[in-house]
């Protein structure tokens, strides 16, 4: 019997997402793709890309319908989107699209779910209430979203922020000890479970220019990192830091941990887009099921040329397969 498929929610369909899921289906065997079924309007695919799509009603269909065309489940934006132009329906259809590929997800009929890239702001317009759809994702597997790590992969480097879609004004404020542990045993456990890792290397970044300097240059290592880092050592992690962000990225550095977590957004994720922007996965930890998306956005400026990459679409694809078949060994092991 085939395993479950993986469900790929478009995203906005004015954004890639429906292009770089396209063309993933097509270059399906070179990039060593496992069976997937998207979900979204059939019309935003259409309109970026002429490939077949096999419409289907049951993800159970998906497996024999990937030979012949993209598998969909499809959903309809209230009008037809224009690539590049986002709406407020096409939010509406981006959020239904990935309601259900979560729901398909929990109860059962995916393997796990890859969501295609949404855009906040149009998302914030319609009244979505979380920072994210990790956030999203957390609340609907009835996880609190300070027990699940938004954590960014590539070949060589996983990094995860304990604080993320806020103003980096408000960063040093919403640290806490407390949310440290939080995201670093979410990250621990995560790459146990999902990579196979039995004793995960952390590396802590620290938050202020050279971890504060002994003080000099900022207090939070003292008052708020340096006090999870000995509290995550006592439970026996193997944690190391708080490491200065500008040295703890390099090729030397990298080989000495398995993630990094760090103090805010974009101290985890520039060292990971700039070293690995084309095959960067967003990878959420601490969830039931397994999610996983493309490191990228929607890209609206160059939605519909013709123009978008699909190889983080593609790893974001083979990174969910690979964590499921890890979860199911881990089941079977147990
Ligand atoms: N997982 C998600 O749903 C994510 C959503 N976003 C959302 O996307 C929107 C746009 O964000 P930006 O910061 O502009 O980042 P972006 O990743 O959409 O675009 C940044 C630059 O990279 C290019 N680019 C992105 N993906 C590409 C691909 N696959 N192939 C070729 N070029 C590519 C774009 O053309 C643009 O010049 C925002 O509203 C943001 O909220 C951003 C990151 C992740
Ligand atoms: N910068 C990462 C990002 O925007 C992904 O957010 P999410 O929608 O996956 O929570």
């Amino acid at each position: 019997m085939p395993a479950q498929p993986l469900a790929v929610s478009l995203g906005d369909p004015a954004g890639i997402g429906p292009e770089v899921v396209g063309k993933c289906w097509d270059y399906r065997a070179r990039l060593d793709l496992p069976p997937f079924v998207a979900i979204g309007d059939p019309r935003s695919l259409a309109a970026v890309w002429d490939g077949p799509i096999a419409t289907i009603d049951d993800p159970r269909e998906a497996d024999s319908a990937f030979d012949i065309g993209l598998p969909l489940l499809a959903l309809a934006s209230a009008e037809p989107d224009v690539p590049g132009v986002p709406s407020v329906a096409g939010a509406h259809c981006s959020l239904d699209s990935l309601e259900l590929a979560v729901g398909l997800a929990r109860s059962g009929s995916a393997s796990a779910v890859v969501t295609g890239p949404v855009s906040k702001v149009q998302l914030y317009a319609i009244g979505f209430s979380h920072p994210g759809q990790t956030e999203f994702v957390a609340e609907r597997c009835g996880v609190s979203s300070s027990n699940v790590a938004m954590m960014l992969a590539g070949p060589t480097l996983r990094t995860v922020p304990v604080t993320t879609h806020i103003p980096l004004a408000d960063a040093s404020s919403l640290l806490s000890t407390s949310l440290i542990e939080a995201r670093a045993r979410a990250t621990l456990r995560g790459l146990q479970r999902n990579f196979g890792i039995a004793d995960p290397r952390l590396a802590i970044a620290g938050f202020n220019p050279h971890a504060g300097e002994g003080g000099a240059l900022g207090r939070e290592e003292i008052e708020i990192i340096i006090p999870a880092i000995d509290n995550l050592r006592a439970e026996g992690w193997d944690v190391t830091g708080p490491h200065p962000a500008d040295t703890m990225f390099h090729a030397a550095a990298r080989a000495r941990y398995d993630a990094a977590l760090c103090m805010y957004h974009d101290q985890a994720l520039i060292p990971l887009k700039a070293l690995h922007f084309d095959e960067g996965v967003n990878l959420t930890l601490g969830l039931p099921i397994v999610r996983t998306a493309p490191d990228h956005g929607t890209a609206f400026d160059i939605a519909g040329l013709d123009r978008a990459e699909p190889t983080a679409m593609a790893a974001a694809i083979r990174m969910a397969a690979s964590c499921a078949a890890q979860r199911a060994a881990n089941l079977h092991r147990a």
